[in-house]
């Protein structure tokens, strides 16, 4: 087994080539080296003279030997004109939730969320062991595996320790990329892993095994702290595998884990950028005016926030240097770029072809973007804002919210997807996740919209929504509103302004949106403005609302925090019609 953070390559001296005689052995005529005039080399061998080519170095940062692994062996690797790294995720261009699985044992049996909405499927401990042994016996017969050993968590106290055997140099450099890097010290004292993945990547699972109802499996079990992966080389997986396991780990600890973007201000002040994949927390956390915490995964404790990772995974689809010049500028040598295409010759990136998958991406560690704040931690959020990307153009661009609202909305998660990161979407429609991420949740939902509340509630933080989606019309008729006019929305919030302008509020779903906002053409502010037809606008309006009302149901019955106030209020909160 070969380590991928870089202890491999034993040099193997006197080994395959034939030996020559250098300087040293004293007898003249054999020398590598017959002119006097420059100092001979120390190598006896032609082996240890290559070898003297490579410094030793503590086992940390082997990019270029991934790039060289990944261009030798994997197809359709290639070093693109930026200096990244193109690589292909094979069949799979996204997340197959449907092929996730739990280890249902006594203690998770009543610890989880499980049926109806839950992403947990549950599969038996034997089952389990089954996969685990597939994909182990596939990664021991390769002639090399790539072993990474990092950390999760920037919070000190709350540090993970993670290690991914996977059988690509790809995987491996995209968790070099997203996890925290351990110093070649914290390496030395690892010791043993808190969480173990085993990726077999395309190796598949039997189809006939129990539990299985496709090719592809990933499986978690927590009793034994690890994950196995078949049948799919989307990096994402272990990504959002991960996260899984921190939505399991933190809140046992009272720290609430959040599907969220976080940045913060030169004064201090951190927002929270909540919201569903494409929604624009890593776009709109970028921000080349503010420090950047982290672009996806989050964990909030009583001494603040702190990101989960130690890297970003930016969607690419039509990237441009001047509408996100961070995320451009970080797409350089040592960056993972995935499923995009290039031209032949000049390997120029075309951010805008689709043919591989809308779902294309970037992966690069956090420090690629200038203003990040490393340690990747800060104070308490001031402001929590609810990203929702509305296809049906019908909410407005920015709103603020109470607490119940507030509540209502990180419950009920809605967006209309857009780009195809889950496994099989392409067309929007309106998607409802609760916390703005059940796929990624272990316990009820209700269990994280608690602690939320009760920290916004502490801390003081005011909660926004803000529709990145649609204006003038459902999606194919309006047209999605400008980044630079959502930018100058954010700008509003973290500089406060917007705290304290003149609200109205709106109907059926009770918002209050501001009558203006610097740089941002006010008609727009009021959704109903941009609609043509009016009564198409209220139309889709009572639509949308009853999707919202459908989709709470479920919630209606399950307590929120300490009394059933807060859930009353929040049950209040939502559409009204
Ligand atoms: N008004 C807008 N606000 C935010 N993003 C926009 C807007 N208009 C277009 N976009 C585009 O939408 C995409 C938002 O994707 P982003 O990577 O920020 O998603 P995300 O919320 O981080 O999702 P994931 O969890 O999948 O990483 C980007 O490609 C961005 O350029
Ligand atoms: O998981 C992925 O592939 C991308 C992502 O961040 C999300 O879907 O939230
Ligand atoms: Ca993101
Ligand atoms: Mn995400």
């Amino acid at each position: 087994m070969e380590n991928g953070n870089g202890n491999g390559n034993v040099e193997m001296p006197g080994k395959g080539l034939t030996k020559i005689q250098t300087n040293g052995s004293g007898k003249k005529g054999n020398e590598v080296c017959h002119d006097d005039s420059s100092l001979p080399v120390k190598a006896q061998t032609i082996d240890e003279l290559h070898s003297l080519q490579k410094k030793k170095s503590a086992p940390t940062t082997p990019i270029t030997e991934l790039y060289e692994q990944a261009i030798k062996y994997e197809k359709g690797s290639f070093i693109t004109s930026n200096g990244a790294l193109a690589t292909l995720s094979g069949a799979k261009t996204g997340r197959a939730p449907r092929d996730k699985r739990v280890v249902k044992d006594e203690t998770t049996e009543d610890e989880l969320w499980w049926g109806k909405g839950s992403p947990n499927i549950e599969m038996d401990e034997h089952t389990f062991m089954v996969n685990r042994e597939r994909a182990v016996d596939y990664l021991n017969s390769l002639e090399k595996v790539f072993v990474n050993d990092q950390f999760l968590n920037w919070d000190p106290q709350n540090k993970i320790k993670v290690r991914i055997v996977s059988a690509r140099a790809y995987h491996s450099l995209f968790m070099h990329n997203m996890c925290i890097r351990p110093t070649p010290e914290e390496l030395e004292d690892f010791g043993t892993p808190d969480f173990t993945i085993y990726n077999a990547g395309k190796f598949p699972c039997n189809r006939y095994t129990h539990y299985m109802t496709s090719s592809t499996s990933i499986d978690l079990n927590l009793a034994r702290r690890e994950m196995v992966i078949l049948g799919t080389q989307y990096a994402g997986e272990m990504k959002k595998g991960l996260f899984s396991v921190m939505h399991y780990l933190m809140p046992k600890r009272q720290i609430l884990s959040l599907h969220s973007g976080c940045n913060m201000g030169k004064d201090g002040d951190v927002a929270l950028f909540f919201g569903l994949s494409g929604t624009g927390k890593t776009t709109l956390s970028t921000d080349h005016n503010r420090y950047l915490i982290g672009d996806d995964e989050h964990c909030w404790s009583d001494n603040g926030v702190s990101n989960i990772e130690g890297g970003c995974y930016a969607k690419c689809i039509d990237l441009s240097r001047e509408k996100e010049p961070d995320i451009w500028n970080a797409i350089k040598f040592g960056t993972v770029l995935e499923n995009v295409v290039f031209d032949e010759h000049t390997r120029e990136v075309d951010y805008t072809d689709k043919s591989v998958t809308e779902n294309t991406r970037a992966a690069y560690p956090i420090e690629f973007i200038p203003n990040a704040k490393i340690p990747c931690v800060g104070p308490h959020p001031k402001n929590v804002i609810l990203l929702a990307c509305d296809a049906f153009g019908v909410l407005p661009p920015v709103s603020k919210l109470n607490l119940p609202q507030t509540m209502y909305h990180f419950i009920s998660g809605y967006t209309a997807l857009v780009a195809g990161t889950v496994d099989g979407i392409k067309e929007p429609t309106a998607t409802f996740s609760a916390c703005f991420g059940a796929a990624f949740i272990m316990m009820h939902p209700t269990k994280y919209a608690a602690m939320l509340a009760e920290k916004m509630q502490k801390y003081g933080a005011t909660g926004w929504l803000v529709n990145t989606g649609w204006a003038g019309g459902r999606y194919g008729v309006g047209s999605r509103i400008k980044l630079q006019y959502t930018r100058k929305i954010i700008d509003a919030i973290h500089s406060g302004t917007l705290l304290n302008a003149n609200y109205k509020k709106t109907e059926v779903f009770g918002l209050e949106i501001p009558s203006e906002i610097e740089g941002v053409p006010s008609e727009i502010l009021d959704p109903i403005n941009a609609w043509p037809d009016k009564d198409a606008y209220k139309e889709t309006l009572l639509k949308l609302a009853g999707l919202f009302k459908n989709n709470f149901e479920v919630f209606t019955n399950y307590q929120i925090g300490k009394d059933n106030k807060l859930t009353e209020e929040i049950v209040s909160a939502g559409p009204i019609f």
